[in-house]
């Protein structure tokens, strides 16, 4: 595949070379994250976690672990019952709607699923990421500047999609859906990636091609990776550290060399050739 150079730099100067970026500071910090849906089961308990800028980091876990409750806690589109989180050196567990709106413009979010507008075209899917930064009737009007157009054309030509901005979203395939996604999320500007599953519907070339776009806008732009994978070879292959999941709580948090025989067996309660023959 092409190799893609992507750099995360402010909407002004976006074709020009991204300053030098320190890889150490912390971008998230969870602390005794939990959540019930029902007030009576923990889902999550007592998620101790920490993020650095351009970090690339895995969930892993079985299906019920409750990978997607986690991500989805993060930027609050689940709440957590309990527990802080700090993004960006603000505490967004204690902010208003509307302070968390801007927060949550710094998290991009990519799905499974797409979660495109099948109707409309890549680009006016991908300019929609702007949505966090306009007031509501602009976002209604879809009234976009003349930077957040190129912005979103320079992205887009670096996922390989520029020859396919006119075309509807339900003409793709998955990976070029995804991409599109991806491209959604990146035109955000985001501090942080949060992707649910984001190969868990394509072939595996297609998921290649997602895996090594996702790899490079940690290591070239900075911005913070975390992803939720079902597959543990996948994880070992991108992950800078993997985290593990068991019934909600966290059992393995360290780089993929550690993760031996015993601690697969911790996190899914099986072996890894049971897992590969699943
Ligand atoms: N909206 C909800 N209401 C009630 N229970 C929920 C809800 N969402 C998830 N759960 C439950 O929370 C637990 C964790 O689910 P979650 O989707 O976070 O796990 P997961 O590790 O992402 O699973 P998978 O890999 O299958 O996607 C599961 O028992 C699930 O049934």
């Amino acid at each position: 595949m092409t190799t893609i150079v992507l750099e995360r730099q402010p909407l002004q100067s976006a074709f020009t070379i991204a300053p030098e970026r320190e890889q150490t500071n912390t971008i998230l910090q969870l602390t005794n994250i939990a959540k019930s849906y029902d007030h009576k089961s923990m889902v999550l308990n007592d998620i101790n976690l920490s993020l650095q800028e351009g970090e690339f980091v895995s969930i892993i876990g079985q299906s019920g672990a409750g990978k997607s409750t986690l991500l989805r806690c993060i930027n609050r589109m689940i709440e957590p019952s309990n527990g802080k989180i700090i993004f960006d050196q603000q505490d967004i567990t204690s902010i208003n709607k509307r302070a968390m709106r801007q927060q949550r413009a710094k998290m991009g979010m990519i799905f499974q699923h797409y979660n495109l507008v099948s109707r409309l075209t890549v680009f006016e899917n991908v300019l929609h990421g702007r949505f966090g930064y306009k007031s509501t009737m602009q976002g209604v009007l879809s009234i976009y500047t003349e930077e957040e157009k190129r912005l979103a054309l320079s992205i887009l030509e670096k996922l390989d999609m520029k020859d396919q901005i006119y075309k509807r979203c339900d003409q793709l395939s998955g990976g070029q859906k995804q991409r599109v996604g991806i491209a959604r999320a990146l035109v955000q500007e985001p501090k942080l990636l949060l992707c649910d599953e984001p190969i868990a519907s394509l072939d595996p070339n297609s998921s290649k091609v997602i895996m090594d776009h996702l790899k490079e806008i940690s290591q070239s732009m900075g911005i913070t990776v975390l992803v939720n994978l079902h597959q543990v070879d996948v994880a070992m292959r991108y992950s800078d550290r993997i985290i593990g999941l068991r019934k909600g709580e966290k059992v393995f948090d360290d780089i993929p060399k550690q993760l031996n025989q015993l601690a697969i067996r911790n996190i899914y309660g099986t072996s890894v050739d049971e897992l590969i023959t699943e």
